[in-house]
């Protein structure tokens, strides 16, 4: 058995209307019907375009928010049917790192008090003494001086406050730590260390990770299997390898055709294949094969209507595909997909030679692409601990601090629930 098991996982929003009276009129379907597994001490990367629901899965897994249908089973305990007492306890074993470093420390608190808070909330050391000394033990693991302890989250950097958000999930020696986009909020630099600290943590712990990111080459490098997302569902979910060798989904096919390779011969010989039209809303998603708008392949016959299950293809590769091996012989041309008209005056689907970066959709590509290097690349020519505190204006504080300051209650909250 796996380590971490979701089976079925739905988590539907209901939209609500009315002044006196709530009235449901309708759902976000913001994940529908997920199952997959991640095995102990291994990565399970999570990409896909902004909105498509790798938050919500994520938090779904720490019950952040209400499971609508399905299990999610730790260890062998579903989670989704816990009482809630039961459940805090077991939320020390499932800890979240998230996206912005700043927004999710509470700047009114210096570093002990941030990571003792969950440890005296799950029992953890019998006095402060001992506290303290475990901290500080694990700011040495995340690379921050123990002069740290007595600072406040405004006196870091980027890099070193997702630091201490490392250690806050650390020290409550979690068997499962979700990142959320770790490293997006970051400088690039400071990425590569941020995800070789991760790394090294991993294999000194054997922690288990879910990272989700819309950066694949931030998932690649870390990833030991990756699930691909589109619009509440995994279309594609391979060993990390295998999915960047062969791509088997259209829409995996599509984002990874949008990455830039560093060689110029093959970049100016890559095939491009570009998507047209919006992300369809998760609040009234198309029937059949969800990605049937936008699919250059889609048939009228059975994409429209049928939606397809992730099934084996074979390597442990899972592909949620009618047609995926039609498409790979070739067998099965290039077709106008239905619906694109609606949404886009251009070309609905056009596979060419890469020429033209600005048609392809913002979100398909790495955020960054275009100005971030790969992280392998960066990560290897970085010299560790490069980052410094203490030289940011004091504009640049204030600004932080005014940032803060209104993210801080919410963010709170889901500190206060994950500790
Ligand atoms: N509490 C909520 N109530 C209603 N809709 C929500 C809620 N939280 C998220 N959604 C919607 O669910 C969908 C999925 O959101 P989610 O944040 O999980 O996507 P995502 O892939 O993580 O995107 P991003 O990378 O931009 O965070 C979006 O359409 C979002 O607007």
């Amino acid at each position: 058995m796996s380590l971490l098991e979701l089976d079925g996982v739905k988590v539907h929003f209901p939209i609500k209307k009315g002044i006196l009276f709530d009235r449901t009129v309708g759902h976000v379907y913001a994940v529908d019907g997920v199952s997959l597994k991640v095995e102990a001490g291994e990565t399970y990367g999570l990409v896909g375009e902004s909105g498509c629901g790798k938050t919500t899965l994520g938090r779904s897994v720490l019950r952040l928010v209400d499971i609508t249908e399905g299990s999610v089973v730790l260890d062998g305990t579903d989670l989704a049917k816990l009482p809630s007492e039961e459940m805090r306890r077991f939320r020390r074993r499932l800890q979240m790192v998230f996206q912005d470093p700043l927004g999710s420390l509470n700047p009114r608190q210096n570093i002990e008090s941030i990571l003792s808070e969950g440890m005296v909330a799950h029992g953890i050391g019998k006095d402060q003494e001992e506290r303290r000394e475990k901290i500080k033990s694990i700011l040495d693991k995340v690379g921050l001086p123990s002069n740290a302890l007595s600072r406040y989250p405004h006196e870091f950097s980027g890099g070193q406050r997702q630091r201490i958000g490392i250690a806050r999930a650390l020290v409550l020696e979690p068997d499962v730590i979700i990142c959320d986009e770790p490293v997006s909020a970051l400088d690039v630099s400071v990425q590569a260390q941020v995800i070789n600290l991760l790394e090294e943590l991993q294999e000194e712990l054997g922690l288990t990770y879910v990272v989700i990111a819309h950066d694949l080459a931030v998932v690649r490098h870390i990833s030991d299997t990756i699930g691909v997302m589109y619009l509440g569902s995994l279309v594609e979910e391979a060993p990390s390898d295998a999915l960047y060798a062969e791509p088997k989904h259209p829409y995996t096919k599509a984002l990874m055709s949008a990455v830039p390779v560093p060689d110029p011969e093959v970049e100016d010989k890559r095939e491009r294949i570009l998507l047209t039209g919006d992300l369809p809303s998760p609040a009234n998603p198309p029937s059949g094969c969800r990605f049937h708008t936008r699919c250059p392949w889609a048939q009228a016959e059975r994409c429209a209507t049928e939606r397809p299950e992730l099934r084996d293809v074979g390597g442990g590769h899972r592909v949620a595909c009618h047609f995926a091996e039609e498409i790979e012989s070739g067998k099965l041309g290039l077709t106008r997909p239905t619906g694109i008209e609606a949404v886009t005056e251009s070309e609905d689907v056009v596979v060419e030679q890469a020429e033209d970066e600005a048609e392809v959709p913002a979100a398909l590509l790495p955020a960054d692409s275009t100005t971030k290097p790969d992280a392998a690349a960066v990560k290897d020519k970085v010299p560790a601990a490069a980052e410094t505190p203490g030289d940011r204006t004091a504009d640049a504080v204030a600004k932080d601090r005014d940032a803060a300051a209104p993210d801080a209650s919410g963010k709170e909250k889901e500190q206060d629930k994950t500790g």
